[in-house]
């Protein structure tokens, strides 16, 4: 577990990654702290070839650090906020995480932060931290597609690199490491279910790339500009907007959409075809729905491109994939 509030962990040497021995010390060097809340990156499995049959989440952050290469000048502190499958990620973690995350980014000693993550929601989780928090420092969030009980686990590599880009100059912002890309949290996206190099940034291609120990940069860092507002909603949430995502496809049907808004659910994402266009009969309960007071927003079930905006539609569109656009309407319905 990391320090606690205002306690400062001191590392005895520089080649320390890890500080096991908890002194305080009287000068502040850089931190980067690590958020641990499990994923396959943590994942333990019976065997050693056994790639896909494991469980996620089981080996602490702490343990997941031992070995990495040394970081020269810097203390890295660790906390393990969960330990779940990603797939799992919950409203009251993503609380947490971003309650973490503005504690210690605030901190003037901190560099940033790398948060150890399942692949499943990591887009997800990135977008909720990018939107909550802007930060200007690095967010980076780390993944793996191999359990680190495997022959070659990809983990430690992903892992040394978020570190490669938290110490580089000018990083900032939420973002991802995996297989050697940085993806911003705007376009990263899981693409496949177990090849390592499981992410991409689509056609607005990846924002730079660590080799050999170095970032080399292809587009600027996102812009931002940290906001306290709705990170403060957010701490003052009480019951958390219920918002679901539905597909429009061949033979649809509007049905689905009246039971949804006949429970109470106050947000639909209609993930279209194609340029966000929808099935003429799901588009029809839609409509009602939106009548009745359910905020409604397109988006695209293509891998790839924004859907863009045509006049006299009568349902908005955004750019974002379906399960950002979720993440923007919670967050549009906490207000
Ligand atoms: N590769 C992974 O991390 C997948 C895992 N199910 C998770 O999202 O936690």
């Amino acid at each position: 577990m990391g320090a606690p509030e205002g306690q400062f962990t001191g590392c005895p040497s520089s080649t320390c990654i890890f500080n096991q021995f908890r002194e305080r010390v009287q000068v502040q060097a850089q931190q980067i702290v690590v958020l641990g809340t499990g994923g396959t990156i943590a994942g333990r499995a019976q065997r050693a070839a056994d790639e896909l049959g494991y469980r996620a989440g089981e080996i602490g952050v702490e343990q997941l650090l031992e070995g990495l290469p040394a970081l020269e000048g810097v203390t890295v502190v660790a906390e393990q906020l969960a330990q779940i499958d990603s797939k799992d990620m919950a409203f009251e973690l993503w609380r947490e995480l971003a309650a973490r995350c503005r504690h210690w980014i605030e901190q003037p000693q901190v560099q940033g932060i790398v948060i150890t993550h399942g692949t499943d929601t990591l887009e997800e989780t990135a977008w909720f931290l990018h939107r909550v928090l802007a930060p200007r420092k690095p967010i980076v969030l780390v993944s793996a597609m191999r359990p680190a009980t495997a022959l070659s686990p990809d983990g430690p590599q992903n892992l040394a690199e978020a570190f490669t880009v938290v110490r580089t100059a000018g990083a900032s912002g939420v973002l991802a490491v995996c297989a050697g890309a940085v993806h911003g949290a705007a376009d990263v996206r899981k693409v496949h279910p177990y090849r390592v190099d499981a992410f991409s940034s689509g056609d607005a291609g990846a924002l730079a790339y660590v080799e050999a120990g170095a970032v080399r940069h292809v587009r600027a860092w996102a812009a931002t500009i940290p906001s306290h507002e709705l990170f403060d909603r957010l701490q003052r949430t009480a019951q958390w907007p219920w918002v679901e995502i539905v597909h429009s496809h061949a033979g649809a049907d509007g049905r689905v959409v009246d039971a949804l808004a006949s429970a109470g659910v106050q947000g639909l994402v209609v993930a279209g075809t194609g340029n966000g266009s929808v099935h003429a009969a799901l588009e029809q309960a839609l409509l009602r729905a939106r009548d009745a007071g359910v905020r409604v927003v397109r988006s695209s079930r293509c891998l790839e491109g924004p859907v863009i905006p045509l006049a006299k539609e009568a349902l908005p569109c955004t750019p974002l994939t379906p399960a950002k656009a979720r993440v923007d309407l919670l967050l549009d319905l906490l207000a």
